[in-house]
């Protein structure tokens, strides 16, 4: 098995790596034959890898497996590889039919790392917690900025986490009411950043209830912001995830009440947004700014002003639901939109470092096997140019303009 840990090529560029130099060591003691494509752009330099004993390779054609973080620009594709990568696509995601397109021309074996889960279907690689402390920090930037309180430097400022937590202990937050989405990996990253600012956690009920006299947030999770069409009682997350269409939005009660909104739930496209443009357009909507980690773009996402990805360089837009246009943020009206779908890459040593713990734990033994059910069940296509049979439901996605 010849591995080769490949450049990012997507545009804005991203400095993550799924294996830093310290992950590349372990496999080459293990006897695997590791190489690292150069790169200007990885957090980890060259120098490192090299430092390390790992041979830098510009020309990776010689590999089976080609490891990389995002979307593979469509020149950068070797034909009849196995890719491991973030596609974007098994959501149908439209920005992306391309690239799947020409996967399945290229005979690809296209591995998601998004679609790699244990037996319960639990995701067991992701970037997720890292997504969820910049994605808070960067909610609370915004709400501050456009309340004209330039307090919060950005988290790429800091050299890690922990220098960000020391500069926590100096804000002096306003009266706020903030609402945080999910209890997975991306809200718990988002909850240590609240925590960590000393924001007091309310219970769903308290915080719709009340008014408070400081800085307060509220964890959801779908029994709060989902309900049964039929109108009988939610009771069976399960039967949420595995039949979404059936549930209408429950969120309702907490547009009059909220003034920063963190979402980090994952969304399947066929669960309700949270609210409509229309909604939007009420005057009992209170939220200010929101901070959409999970990200899915409109017409299909959670968040019906996410009508955009925004870019590390360039964080924030404004959405006027008047209009239903963007426009610049922080003016009168205008909801403030964070949207960044790379966020980790404000930390990218912290998020690197903690993937690929992750990748050796549970990807590498799989792939040491003749046969793995965990990397069969996570091939979106196979070597023959098909999509793999979990995934067949892409056909007509593909077919498509
Ligand atoms: N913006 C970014 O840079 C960035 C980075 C990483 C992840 N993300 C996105 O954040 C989202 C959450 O990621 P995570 O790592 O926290 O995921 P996770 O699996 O750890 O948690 C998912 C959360 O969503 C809830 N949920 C609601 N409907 C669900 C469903 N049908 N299936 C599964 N969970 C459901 C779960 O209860 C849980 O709270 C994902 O959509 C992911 O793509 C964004």
């Amino acid at each position: 098995m010849k591995i080769g840990v490949i450049r990012e090529g997507k545009v804005p560029s991203d400095s993550r790596v799924c294996l830093t130099p310290r992950h590349c060591r372990i496999l080459l003691d293990k006897g695997i034959d590791i190489v690292v494509q150069p790169s200007e752009v990885r957090v980890f330099k060259d120098d490192e890898y090299l430092a390390q004993g790992i041979k830098l390779q510009e020309d990776v054609s010689d590999r089976d497996i080609l490891i990389g973080v995002k979307e593979v620009p469509l020149e950068m594709l070797i034909p009849e590889k196995t890719y491991f990568f973030f596609s974007h696509t098994f959501k149908e995601q439209v920005y992306n039919r391309g690239l799947l397109q020409e996967v399945l021309k290229q005979k690809i074996r296209l591995i998601d790392y998004e679609a790699i889960t244990n037996k319960d279907g639990m995701r067991l690689i992701a970037f997720g917690k890292f997504a969820g402390i910049v994605g808070a920090h960067n909610g609370m930037y915004t709400y501050l900025k456009g309340k004209g309180m330039d307090k919060l430097p950005r988290m790429h400022s800091f050299f890690n986490y922990d220098e960000a937590k020391e500069y926590y202990k100096t804000l002096d937050l306003p009266k706020m009411k903030i609402v945080l989405t999910g209890t997975g990996r991306v809200a718990g990253g988002a909850a240590q950043v609240l925590n960590d600012m000393g924001i007091i956690k309310k219970s769903p009920l308290d915080f719709v209830a009340h008014d408070f006299k400081e800085a307060v947030y509220t964890q959801v999770n779908s029994f709060y912001y989902a309900k049964r069409k039929d109108g009988l009682v939610f009771d069976d997350v399960k039967d949420f995830y595995t039949n979404p269409g059936a549930y209408d939005s429950d969120f309702g009660h907490f547009l009059p009440m909220t003034d920063l909104f963190i979402n980090g739930i994952y969304w399947d496209n066929r669960a309700p947004a949270f609210f409509t443009i229309e909604d939007m357009k009420s005057s009992d909507f209170r939220i200010n700014t929101i901070a959409d980690i999970t990200c899915d773009i409109a017409p299909l996402s959670s968040i019906p002003s996410t009508i955009k990805a925004s870019t590390i360089d360039d964080p924030i837009f404004g959405y006027d639901p008047v209009t239903e246009q963007e426009t610049e943020p922080y003016e009168p009206g205008v909801v403030n939109m964070m949207t960044i779908d790379n966020l980790p890459n404000e930390l990218p040593r912290d998020a690197s470092d903690a993937f690929g713990d992750m990748f050796l734990e549970h990807v590498i033994p799989e792939m040491l096997k003749d046969e793995s059910e965990m990397l069969f069940k996570a091939s979106i296509t196979t070597n023959d140019g098909y999509l793999n049979e979990p995934f067949e439901y892409l056909q007509q996605f593909v077919d498509g303009e």
